[in-house]
């Protein structure tokens, strides 16, 4: 089926390749990002800023103002009212762990590359790390990287080497937790769980990755369960796997299995060692295991600071929504796992549910899985797939991620293209409408100073939306003003200054933030002066445009012209 939607649709290919400036396109959507480089050679020529992932911040330079090379660029190209609002995180795998892929998806907007300490060693993972230090430092991006651990549900082992095998209608497999020496008999797969043939029935049907392939428990014996496929299609690698019973998810043991493994201990280690921006929980069931992971973070590592963002991909963790996002530093919006555990008509309105929750509750939140699953073997998106998109995109959240598609898919960069098109499309349209929705947004503060931040933050926002200001600016050490206003989901772009690489770098995630880093003093007229000299010389803003500037050292808000 996918074969002829896509063929049906390979005409809209057009649409993400740039085409003559004097022929519009249909949907005006803008031409792909690499031309970006072209168009600016500074991108690949030049060192343009420095950026010192993990090390502490290096002594300021008080003449600059450090920007992504990107995000530079397409301040320039688009004029900074129509930059990109929707941030993009890509999973790192074989078809992207290369420099100059990994700089080509840097090139095309990705703002957070995500590593899945499912696959690959810890070696490999090393490997991107270092690379992508490399690419910001050496050529001015401000990538963040996000761990993903593992987590301890239950899943197929990785195939005995094999990138993936195809079950075919009413074939018979064995599922067991034997070890059996590669390469593994035919029609076998390991399971990682001990107590699998005594947890499921005869009758039971077995759904891997959420029901891509299903089978029916037919025969148990010893420790192989004998299984007919009744859904066919391609088995990947480590694929989790499921259980149902009489239409519901058998879950009793999973409830059993801890969230943080043994092994995910080791690799949060490994990337608190790493200095990683955020580390991504999965199947998180309770607030509890949020709380425990970010002491441990503060007593390992002082003085480094890393969001731990809770994966809501379980029914426990939509049971303890509210107390989970509060928790945590961010949430993502797991849909491939989600979809496997509660039915799959129930997924867009959870969605739908996290992300309000999360931007009432000030936490950036990331909509996952299958935003362009066709993209891995096809070079155009399905128009479900762009509505999927779109939709993400006009609920605000924070940010869209590309799984498959960029981990292990033919097309990583044109994926990562249409998700950029179609997110300034949507974002634009929104503007052009004037849709501003009346979201209720609660004081999420405990104390009186940060209520004055919220309604500072909420004015402002207003005031650049009934003004028609060209930006916001916010000057902010921690980051917490600027996710105030980010919240709020203004009209104009929020020019977010502050003077440390990794805030600035987690400031990423976060909705409509274009993170600047620049050394800036307590005296606000001498930070505004200074930091519009800096702009203006780098073509960023011009005499006349209309700021709103606020502060987390002055409670206050300047509205003011650029001289
Ligand atoms: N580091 C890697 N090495 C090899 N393959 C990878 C790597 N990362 C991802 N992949 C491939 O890309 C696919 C999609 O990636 P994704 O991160 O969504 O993983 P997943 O296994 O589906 O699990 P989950 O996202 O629930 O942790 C994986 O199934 C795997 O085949
Ligand atoms: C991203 C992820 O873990 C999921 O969708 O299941
Ligand atoms: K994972
Ligand atoms: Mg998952």
């Amino acid at each position: 089926m996918s074969l002829s939607l896509s063929l049906s649709l390979s005409h809209s290919l057009h649409l993400f390749t740039p085409p003559p400036a004097a022929i519009p396109t249909r949907l005006h959507l803008p031409p792909p990002s690499l031309s970006l480089a072209r168009r600016f050679p500074s991108l690949r020529a030049s060192v343009l800023v420095s950026d010192n992932n993990g090390a502490p911040a290096p002594p300021s330079d008080p003449s600059s103002i450090e920007v992504d090379a990107v995000t530079e660029a397409e301040l320039k190209e688009n004029g900074f009212r129509s930059t990109r609002r929707t941030k993009l995180v890509c999973t790192v795998g074989p078809a992207t762990c290369g420099f100059e892929q990994l700089e080509a998806l840097a090139v095309g907007g990705m703002n957070v590359a995500r590593l899945n300490m499912c696959h690959g060693t810890r070696d490999w993972h090393k490997t991107v790390i270092d690379r992508v230090r490399r690419l910001n430092h050496e050529k001015g991006f401000a990538v963040a990287i996000m761990m993903d651990t593992e987590g301890s549900e239950i899943h197929m082992g990785d195939l005995g080497g094999a990138s993936s095998a195809k079950a075919d209608d009413g074939e018979i497999w064995t599922f067991s937790v034997r070890a059996f020496d590669s390469p593994l008999p035919q029609r076998t797969i390991n399971v990682n769980y001990e107590g699998f043939a005594e947890d499921v029935k005869v009758g039971d049907e077995l759904l891997v990755d959420g029901g891509m392939v299903r089978f029916e428990v037919i025969q148990k014996i010893g420790p192989d369960v004998k299984c007919r496929c009744t859904d066919p299609g391609l088995l990947l690698p480590r694929a989790n796997l499921t259980f149902w019973r009489n239409g519901s998810l058998v879950r009793e043991r999973n409830a059993m299995l801890p969230t943080i493994s043994s092994k995910d201990w080791l690799d949060i280690d490994f990337g608190i060692a790493e200095g990683v921006d955020f580390i991504a929980i999965s199947f998180v069931k309770s607030a509890e295991v949020i709380t425990h992971l970010k002491s441990y973070i503060a007593a390992r590592s002082r003085d480094s600071d890393i969001s731990v963002i809770a994966k809501i991909e379980s029914i426990d963790s939509l049971k303890n929504l509210e107390e989970i996002i509060q928790a945590a530093d961010g949430a993502m919006v797991a849909r491939g796992d989600l979809g496997a555990q509660i039915p799959l008509e129930q997924v867009p309105s959870a969605q739908q549910r996290i992300v309000q929750l999360c931007r009432q509750l000030n936490k950036p939140v990331i909509v996952a899985s299958q935003l362009l699953e066709s993209m891995i073997e096809y070079p155009t998106p399905t128009r479900a797939e762009v509505a999927d998109v779109s939709e993400a995109v006009r609920q605000r959240a924070d940010a869209l991620m590309l799984s498959g598609e960029s981990a292990m898919g033919q097309y990583p960069e044109k994926a990562l293209t249409v998700l950029r098109s179609v997110s300034l499309r949507i974002e634009r349209w929104w503007r052009e409408q004037k849709r501003y929705e009346a979201m209720l947004l609660p004081s999420v503060g405990s104390y009186f100073s940060e209520k004055i931040s919220e309604e500072i933050c909420s004015s402002a926002a207003k005031m650049a939306n009934n003004l028609e200001v060209d930006a916001l600016f916010v000057y902010t050490k921690t980051g917490y003003m600027a996710s105030l206003l980010s919240r709020c989901r203004p009209d104009c772009p929020i020019f977010a200054f502050t003077t440390t690489p990794s805030v600035r770098r987690r400031l990423n995630l976060q909705w409509g933030l274009i993170p600047f880093r620049l050394s800036f003093s307590d005296d606000m007229e001498s930070n505004l002066n200074r930091t519009f000299s800096l702009l203006k010389a780098r073509n960023l803003i011009k005499s006349g445009d209309l700021v709103i500037a606020v502060s987390d050292m002055l409670q206050s808000i300047q509205v003011m012209n650029v001289p």
